[in-house]
């Protein structure tokens, strides 16, 4: 910090020594020069008394000195009565010598006898006077001789005083005068005077030092005061560096953070726009995509006059791949079939999948159905090589159909619809082989449409019947159960088999409305029959799509409430392949139907899947034993065995046994023999209209040995 008041007092120290200094030495310098005056005055005046009073002893002095020797002068009578004249004249006053020169400048006169005889032409102070100026001069002399005796350490005053007769000048006197008590009485002032001034000065330092040692106080308080706001500005500053810092690095988080999210947004938009063009499963593209570039294609085709060509192809029997080994099978299977087709084909056709065993493919630039033929018989090819998938080898036959531009179409949905007729015509005409559309396949392809469209209608209006088959009891003959088979009257041909309109069903959904209209029907007629056979039991074929109904459980038991049906009388029939799909939801669903108390029957046993351990899994009490078995019992040594190993494996987990497709009383027998629980077949009763079978049960006639004609 600057100090002030260290400065201020050393800069004032100096000034007061140096303000008493000059103005002691002014003031010594006013008074030495008045004193000289004043001298100069006195011994001005003194000549003149001299001159007046000893004029008459001068001029004759003078006159003899131009003659005398110095010699002569100093011993001379005249020299000595002058100088007691002259010694007579100063008494009293402050003059020590006295001194005469002629006009030459020769001492001819002087109080100390020794100094006659000197020259003095050359002295300043002779010339100056001897040209009429009166010139006087301070000095110092450690030693002087005056009026015959020396005197020491003095301030003398010598004035060169000119001496004129008739205004000539005729001599010179020179006169010193002893100053040094005026001297010494001047420095005593001068000391006083620079005391003075240095008192008044310190004085004056005293008050300035006191407001100046306010005023550092004062300075000294704000500049603590400002070092505390500027610490606390540095404080604050550092704080806010820091803040500065933390949000920075905060920032510089949440800026990467953001980065990486938005990398991850638009990794996950990108995934995305990949899942909304592509197929999840085989990474092919899917309809969105497929229309996309088909749509380019026609327009370049239409443009160049060119063709494409358009395949549907569709696997054989893949349900049973996914029925028997499960999904994830079924999954590998169709990646590897995905890949084939993409490995067997140019870069410019597109491969698209539409879901299940469907794909599609874009065939852009061919040269006519030659090429076309070519291309699907080594599509054909190329899939019918074995796969080998979790250790299974499997095979992937495909159906191809095959829709040309523009002969067949010009646009992407004609095409699509037309090479899918063409495919539905390669499936009925042995499966594994290509067809090119012709036009009376749109009229098998209309006809599946306007069966899809009456059956809305006949559901709407009612216009479906159920029958029912009895189930037998083979030891008694009693009719223990009925199986409701649906039935589609047609006014004026012969019914449609529901083996032809359920896929169909299936296939557009309508077996969910369908099937509930079945099991409402037939839970009121079971119902109805308890009162002619208590405790007759009704059994319902449940389709796949229904069991993946989300609310399937409640409209069960909803239909149950309004019938007023014993959940125990009510059986529903399931395939194998049903159970494999979505294992842990089947099991919930058919374990809350178990708490109802409903019963479940595993349909058409031992076509569908292999494992056994599902008959574990799943609370299952009836095992359905396909017809197919059962019509070669008798000639088959094979189904024979099959048939009483099943009947065996399912006493033994305590389940109940139905053969179905019974014919023959020679079946029956064997079934018999097998203690086979129960039996359905036309050697017993064909699926009956409920009137008929109310009949049979009214008769309540034992069937075990007639056979009932439908
Ligand atoms: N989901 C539903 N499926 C149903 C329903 N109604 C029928 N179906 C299924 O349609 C398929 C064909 O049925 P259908 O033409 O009725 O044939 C059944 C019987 O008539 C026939 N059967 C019975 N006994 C014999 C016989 O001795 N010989 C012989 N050749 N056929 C016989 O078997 C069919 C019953 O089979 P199953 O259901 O497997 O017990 C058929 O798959 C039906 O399941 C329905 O309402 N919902």
């Amino acid at each position: 910090m600057f100090r002030l008041l260290r400065y201020f007092s050393l800069a004032s120290l100096l000034s007061m020594v140096l303000a008493a200094l000059v103005l002691g030495w002014f003031y010594r310098e006013i008074a030495v020069h008045a004193m000289v005056r004043m001298g100069e005055s006195g011994n001005q005046a003194l000549t003149q008394v001299l001159s007046n009073s000893l004029w008459s002893r001068l001029v004759p002095y003078l006159d003899k000195a131009r003659q005398l020797s110095t010699d002569q002068l100093r011993e001379h009578p005249d020299r000595d009565a002058l100088s007691r004249a002259l010694r007579q004249q100063v008494r009293g006053l402050s003059v020590v010598k006295v001194k005469l020169y002629d006009a030459r400048g020769r001492t001819v006169f002087s109080t100390d006898a020794k100094q006659i005889g000197e020259d003095k032409s050359s002295n300043a102070g002779f010339i100056m006077a001897s040209k009429g100026t009166v010139v006087s001069e301070l000095s110092h002399r450690d030693k002087f001789s005056a009026f015959e005796r020396v005197i020491e350490d003095r301030d003398l005053l010598s004035s060169y005083i000119p001496v004129r007769e008739g205004g000539r000048i005729v001599a010179v006197f020179e006169v010193y005068d002893d100053l040094t008590s005026d001297l010494a009485a001047i420095r005593t002032t001068q000391q006083r005077v620079m005391l003075g001034v240095f008192a008044i000065l310190a004085l004056l330092y005293g008050v300035l030092f006191l407001i100046v040692r306010h005023g550092a106080a004062v300075i000294r308080r704000q500049y603590h005061e400002h070092e505390l706001i500027e610490a606390a500005l540095r404080d604050s500053q550092q704080t806010l560096e820091c803040r500065v810092a933390e949000r920075t690095a905060e920032l510089a988080r949440a800026n990467a953070g953001l980065e990486a999210e938005m990398l991850e947004r638009r990794l996950a938009d990108q995934r995305v726009v990949h899942m909304a063009h592509h197929d999840a499963l085989t990474g092919l593209p899917n309809r969105s995509l497929l229309n996309d570039r088909v749509g380019h294609d026609i327009a370049r085709a239409r443009r160049s006059g060119g063709e494409l060509a358009l395949l549907f192809l569709d696997l054989d029997r893949f349900k049973n791949v996914n029925d028997s080994l499960g999904h994830e099978v079924g999954d590998e299977l169709l990646k590897a079939v995905a890949a084939r087709l993409k490995g067997r084909l140019r870069e410019d056709d597109t491969i698209a999948r539409l879901g299940g065993d469907e794909f599609i493919v874009a065939l852009p630039d061919v040269a006519g159905a030659a090429e076309v033929a070519t291309v699907s018989a080594a599509i054909l090819t190329e899939l019918a090589r074995p796969y080998n998938i979790a250790g299974h080898e499997l095979s992937a036959d495909a159906s191809i159909g095959i829709a040309l531009y523009p002969r067949d179409g010009d646009c992407i949905e004609t095409l699509m619809r037309n090479a899918d007729a063409a495919m539905y015509c390669a499936k009925e005409s042995g499966r594994a082989n290509y067809q090119f559309f012709d036009a009376q396949m749109n009229q098998r392809v209309s006809h599946r449409l306007s069966t899809e469209n009456n059956m809305r209608r006949a559901l709407e209006h009612e216009e479906f019947v159920l029958h029912y088959q009895p189930v037998i009891n083979l030891t008694t003959g009693r009719i223990e159960g009925a199986e409701a088979l649906l039935r589609w009257p047609q006014s004026d041909a012969r019914p449609i088999s529901p083996a032809e309109f359920i896929p169909v069903a299936e296939d557009t959904g309508l077996i969910v409305p369908l099937g509930e209209w079945v099991l409402q029907k037939a839970c009121e007629q079971a119902k109805a029959w308890q009162a002619l056979q208590p405790g007759l039991r009704m059994a319902v074929n449940l389709s796949a799509r229904q069991l993946r109904q989300k609310n399937l459980v409640g409209m069960i038991e909803g239909v149950l409430a309004s019938s007023g049906l014993a959940p125990n009388l009510l059986e529903l029939e399931l395939t194998e392949g049903m159970l494999v799909d979505n294992v842990e939801e089947t099991l919930a669903t058919l374990g809350r139907l178990e708490d109802m108390g409903i019963r479940i029957a595993i349909d058409d046993f031992g076509t569908g899947y292999s494992s056994l351990s599902y008959l574990k899994r799943f609370p299952i009490h009836t095992l359905k034993i396909d017809r197919s078995f059962v019509r070669d019992i008798s000639d088959d040594p094979d189904d024979a065995a099959l048939v009483t190993a099943i009947i065996f494996m399912a006493r033994s987990l305590k389940l109940q046994v139905t053969a179905e497709g019974v014919e023959t009383e020679e079946q029956a027998d064997f079934l018999r023999s097998l203690a086979c629980d129960q039996v359905q077949g036309f050697h017993f009763d064909r699926p009956l209209p409920a009137l008929e079978f109310s009949s049979r049960l009214e008769k309540k006639m034992p069937q075990a040995s007639s056979r009932v004609a439908a």
